[in-house]
């Protein structure tokens, strides 16, 4: 499918910078044809001035500056060495730039194509890998592509060709040793990456037991108010214990094993080198090697390490990288809210709101509502309650737009849900959590939603109604007080309060209250719904509660026992019959 990530995906990507790309290889060709003759030069002096065999550099010196001293030939092939390591070194610098823009523009579009994608999830697919799991796709597992795409638009195709270069070069020199460094010296190296890959395990069981360590000390430390309270001080701490003693048991193992395993490839490369060392020996006594070319291959066995580990690295990192595309490829994956094009009229503030036959599971395996059918007229008040889990908040979601049907339908001003813009369904619908979801930002903030146009003498009013204004007004900050993440500063009330304040400042058509002030004490919950009154004469009201004080008053309440509405009617009918409600009305005068 072409919407995933995948290989093509990400070549396609590259293909994108062609220029930048054209130009980045042909300076890495550049930069290949100046580091590869390195190793060569140098050595090539102890048959030219050493063992006095002149040759190609003190014939051409000889040729351009006279006959000169051993002084003079090796500075001068010396300065030239040094003189291709300089411009070898800003060469690769520049190569590194082009690469990497290439590679972080590719990176960035992945993370923008995933957050494109979220932007337009629906609800009971995000909660299906839950943010947590979202945000290590998008921070660490987008890092893995990001080092991945890195290795390979800069090593990938300057390693070959080294190789190649080097390969060609050293066989020319002496085939027999040329084959053998070549052959030997990559498998000595995939044997070390093996080893290295050993520690590498022990390390991440080591990050593990930190980890566990972490989180169990935080949930401990967070809780330490509860544990001491159920006087479970003992059990907690000791499993704490525990998960310390396993850190120091797997740090220990990573140490130690970390340092014999390092020794150990560095020991197998020494062998090999020494046996390369024997090889080039003989082959000067029994062959034509020179002992220039015998220094020049030694120089070469060290050349050739670098574009054989980035070979490797690369095929590490594409085993990762293919982890973390599938992992990506997850949130690619959920589906898109189904978003229509026919929008409510935002300005009349009028939704009659329709549920026919809806039903809704969240696992296919339960149905959590089930045919549920009912009416709501612009402006009518109804109110829902139900036991715990029967299904209330599930339809409150539903209603919102938030979570979307399985079956049946749902009609606002007589449009069929399937065909309604959400934003323009959400422009007109307030759902008031009972555990609001604040920002940790200002007080403003959070009742704006960042909106700059809000006067302060809007907001005041807003939190007069909603009986917050003299709690901000003591505050030594004011509006401009930062709540702390999830509103930790504020009391469960206060946050409620707030996020009503925050339903006056949108002024929707529709608003939803689940439960949204059942942290307030009577008093002031009478208080608050006496002030909203005026405020929601003419809209369209859906009480979610437990308590009978904020329900009764309903126009119309529905019962919702298991998924079905059991029962539907005012106070006064209901209050009258055998049933749920009944049941409900007796336990709260108890
Ligand atoms: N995100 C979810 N994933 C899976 N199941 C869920 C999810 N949210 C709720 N449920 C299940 O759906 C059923 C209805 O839950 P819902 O929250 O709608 O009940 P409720 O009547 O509002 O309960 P309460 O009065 O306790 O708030 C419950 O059985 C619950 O376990």
């Amino acid at each position: 499918m072409n919407n995933k990530i995948s290989l093509k995906y990400i070549f396609k990507l590259l293909l994108d910078n062609k220029k930048s790309l054209i130009i980045g290889q042909i300076i890495t060709i550049i930069a290949i044809i100046i580091s590869v003759p390195i190793p060569l030069l140098l050595p090539l002096l102890v048959d030219e001035v050493l063992l006095k065999k002149p040759d190609f550099f003190v014939n051409n010196i000889n040729e351009l500056f006279g006959t000169t001293t051993a002084f003079y030939y090796i500075a001068i092939v010396t300065f030239i060495v040094l003189f291709l390591r300089v411009i070898y070194f800003f060469v690769s610098v520049v190569v590194t730039k082009i690469f990497t823009k290439i590679s972080k523009y590719v990176t960035f579009r992945i993370r923008e194509k995933l957050l494109n994608h979220l932007e337009l999830v629906n609800m009971n697919e995000y909660e299906s890998l839950g943010s947590g799991s979202i945000g290590a796709n998008l921070v660490t597992d987008v890092n893995t592509l990001d080092n991945f795409i890195v290795t390979v638009a800069s090593k990938f195709i300057t390693s070959i060709l080294t190789l190649i270069a080097v390969a060609i070069v050293i066989i020319t020199i002496d085939p027999i040793l040329g084959l053998m460094i070549l052959f030997i010296q990559p498998i000595i190296m995939i044997l070390s990456k093996k080893i290295a890959n050993k520690t590498g395990l022990l390390k991440k069981e080591e990050n593990r037991a930190i980890e566990e360590f972490q989180n169990n000390i935080n949930e401990t430390l967070d809780l330490f108010g509860q544990i001491k309270a159920s006087n479970k001080e003992n059990f907690f701490f000791k499993d704490s214990i525990n998960k310390a003693k396993n850190i120091q048991k797997t740090s220990n193992e990573f140490n130690y094993k970390s340092v014999a395993y390092e020794r150990f490839s560095f020991t197998i490369f020494l062998i090999a080198f020494e046996i390369f060392r024997a090889a080039g020996l003989l082959l000067v006594a029994y062959s034509d090697l020179s002992i220039g070319l015998m220094f020049a291959m030694f120089g070469y066995i060290w050349f050739i390490m670098t574009p054989v580990q980035d070979i490797l690295t690369i095929q590490y990192a594409y085993a990762s990288a293919k982890g973390a595309m599938t992992r990506i490829n997850k949130i690619l994956e959920l589906k898109k809210e189904k978003n229509g094009t026919l929008k409510l009229d935002s300005k009349s503030k009028k939704v009659d709101i329709s549920l026919q036959n809806l039903s809704f599971y969240y696992n296919e395996d339960k149905e959590v509502l089930k045919n549920i059918s009912f009416d709501i007229k612009s402006g009518e008040k109804i109110a829902i309650i139900g036991a715990s889990g029967s299904g209330k908040t599930t339809i409150a979601n539903i209603i919102s737009g938030f979570y979307a049907k399985s079956s049946g339908d749902i009609f606002y001003n007589n449009i069929s849900i399937e065909n309604l813009n959400k934003q323009s369904l959400r422009e007109n619908i307030f759902l008031v959590l009972q555990m609001p979801i604040l920002f940790n930002n200002t007080l403003r903030f959070n009742i704006t939603m960042g909106n700059e146009n809000i006067s302060n003498e809007e907001i005041f009013k807003a939190l007069k109604i909603a009986q917050l204004f003299e709690t901000v007004e003591n505050m030594t900050n004011g509006l401009d007080t930062i709540v702390g993440k999830q509103g930790i500063r504020l009391s469960g009330g206060q946050r409620q309060r707030l996020s009503i304040a925050r339903m006056i400042i949108a002024n929707p058509a529709v608003v939803i209250f689940d439960e949204s002030t059942s942290a307030l004490d009577v008093h002031t919950e009478v208080k608050l719904f006496s002030e909203l009154e005026e405020f929601l004469k003419d809209k369209t009201v859906i009480t979610i509660a437990h308590r009978l004080s904020t329900v009764k008053n309903a126009q119309m309440i529905y019962v919702i026992d298991d998924g079905k509405v059991v029962q539907r009617g005012n106070h006064k009918e209901l209050e009258e019959k055998e049933g749920h409600y009944l049941e409900f009305v007796k336990k709260q005068l108890i």
